[in-house]
Order: C-alpha cells, then structure tokens, then sequence
C-alpha cells in the first residue's frame, strides 16, 4: 500500500497524505522540503502567510523530482481579500515559489467581520486564476457551513476543498459536512493538534495494539475518514513515522473510539473563523 490519490471535484488529484510547513522558519524550510521528498512526500502545504513559499520552491527545483508529480499548495494572506489585490498576491505567490504553477490556491481565512464579510469576491477572483492554468484548482480554508452555503447561492462554482482543523479534540463534524455535502474534500490541519493528542489513553492503548505510535494511530485515522492530511515535522525520523501509515488498518470500532473523543469547541487549538481578523503587518 502507498499514498493514496483522492480525485477533486473537478477531476484533478491530489495525494491524500502530504507534508505541512507551518511554523518552519525559512532558513530551515528547503532542507526540511528536501528531506520530506526524499522520504517520499509528494504534496507539500505553504502559505504566504508562513513567509517560507521561496524556500519550498527552492527544493522542490532542486529536487530533481519532476514538477507534475508534486503537488503543491498555497493561500492567500489575510491582507489581500480585495480582488485587485489578491490579483498581486497570488502573482507574488507564484513569483516566490518560481515553480511555474500552484496545484491549488487557497482563501486562507473567510474574515467575516472584515471588508464587509465580503469572501464571495474574494472567491471569484481566485476562480480566475484558474483560466490560464495558474493555479490548477482553487479552494477555501476555515470556512463555516454557512460561509459555504453563500458561496454556492451567489456564485456559481464550487471549491475544490475546505481546509480546517480536524484532529480527535476536534472533529469540526459541521463544517466537514457541509463540505461533503458539496463534494468538496476536508483537508485536517494541525491532524495531529500539533501533539496534543498524542498522550490521549485511549490512542496510546489502540497505538500499542497495532504496533504502531500514537501519531501513526491519529494520522491513520483521518485517511481512513477521507481526509487529506499533511502533518509538520522538522525531523527526518518523525517525518518517516508519519509517512509510514500503509501497513495497518484500524477496525471501525477503533476508528469510532477516536472519533468519540471529539471534545467539541472546547477541543479548538486555533482561531474561530467566525471571529478571526488578524491582518499581519
Ligand atoms: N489553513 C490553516 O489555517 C492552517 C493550516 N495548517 C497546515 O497544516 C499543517 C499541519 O498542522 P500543524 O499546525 O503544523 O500541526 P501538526 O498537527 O502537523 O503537528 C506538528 C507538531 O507536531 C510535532 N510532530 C510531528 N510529528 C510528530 C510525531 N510523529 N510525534 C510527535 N510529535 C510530532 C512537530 O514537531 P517537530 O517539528 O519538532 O517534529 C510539530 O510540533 C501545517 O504545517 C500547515 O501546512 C496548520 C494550521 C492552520
Ligand atoms: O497556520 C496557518 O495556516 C494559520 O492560519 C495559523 O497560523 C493561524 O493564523 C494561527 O494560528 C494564528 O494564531
């Protein structure tokens, strides 16, 4: 067994399992890159926002891999929503990243309280983006049920994904499926709570019965839900770990307990996106 391909609504595919760089800082980022390729990654997640796109561009052309067989993620920061600047962002994206195209683009956070809620233009301009092969599909992040529900009565085109926070404190079940309901794929960010989850009882014992290590347990959990994951690690040892999923199946009851440890809202790590309004400087 091996990554699996999940396909997006609009035929494209993407590996279902990749690699994260948030919170790499950049002078560490190509290295860490070029080792997840080496491990075996072939899906990488960036942001403008993480301040390290150059550097994740620099690997993967140094990687001697061929462009088409990575797939390669970014978003557009917070400041940017109005369309003629999200216009220059996303050409600074593709700038910094001198890769030639993005696999997918990203609106990083919906901002409903700012620029009069306005995500819906916001939307239509990445959907541009997408004409000239620039960016080869286009999608969300940490958007709500009802944010989705106003993308699809005023526009007519649909994100490819939504990516959230998932992980077993936090199994964000609204929002995962309002997206299924739309045929849009749930990427889980922070699948690991960025190791909060780790020391749980109930993953460490289903961990010792497979043989594997809570990280494994938790990561294999979210593909056998369906979602696309792709944890951060600065370690080569912790990023074979978790490319290393492949050899076990969790029973359903196993996945279920997991699932039950769902502690609700309380379980969030990051930002409510119905109030979040950071801008960086
Ligand atoms: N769209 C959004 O708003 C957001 C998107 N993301 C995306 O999701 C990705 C993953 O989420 P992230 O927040 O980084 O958190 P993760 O859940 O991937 O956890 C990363 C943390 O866990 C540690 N870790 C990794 N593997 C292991 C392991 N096997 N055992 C023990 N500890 C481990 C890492 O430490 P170390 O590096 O020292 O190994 C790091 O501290 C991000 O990199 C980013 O691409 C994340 C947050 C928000
Ligand atoms: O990692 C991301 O993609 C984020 O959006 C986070 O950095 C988020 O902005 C946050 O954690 C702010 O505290």
């Amino acid at each position: 067994m091996s990554v699996l391909d999940l396909t997006l609504n609009n035929g494209i595919t993407i590996p279902q399992l990749g690699f994260g760089v948030f919170q790499i800082p950049p002078e560490e980022t190509a290295k860490a890159v070029a080792t997840a390729l080496e491990v075996g990654y072939r899906h990488i997640d960036t942001a403008e926002m993480y301040g390290n796109e150059a550097e994740v561009g620099a690997a993967i052309r140094a990687s001697g891999v061929p462009r088409n067989e990575i797939f390669v993620t970014s978003k557009l920061n917070n400041g940017f929503h109005q369309p003629d600047q999200a216009r220059a962002a996303f050409q600074g994206t593709l700038e910094a990243l001198d890769i030639g195209y993005v696999d997918l683009f990203l609106i990083h956070w919906p901002l409903p309280t700012l620029y009069g809620g306005d995500y819906v233009s916001t939307w239509e301009t990445l959907v541009e983006f997408t004409a000239d092969g620039r960016a080869r599909s286009v999608g969300v992040s940490n958007f709500q049920p009802d944010h989705l529900d106003r993308l699809a009565a005023q526009t007519g085109t649909v994100p490819a994904v939504n990516q959230i926070e998932v992980h077993p404190y936090f199994g964000n079940e609204a929002a995962r499926k309002a997206s299924h309901d739309r045929n849009i794929l749930v990427e889980a960010w922070s699948p690991i709570a960025q190791g909060g989850v780790l020391e749980d009882e109930t993953i460490v014992g289903i961990a010792q019965k497979y043989d594997k290590t809570p990280a494994q347990v938790v990561l294999r959990w979210h593909l056998e839900r369906g979602d696309i994951i792709f944890p951060k690690s600065t370690h080569e040892e912790r990023m074979r770990e978790n490319f290393a999923l492949f050899d076990i199946e969790l029973s359903p009851d196993d996945v279920e307990a997991i699932s039950a440890l769902d502690k609700g809202e309380e379980g969030r790590t990051g930002p409510n996106p119905d109030t979040f309004a950071y801008i960086p400087d």
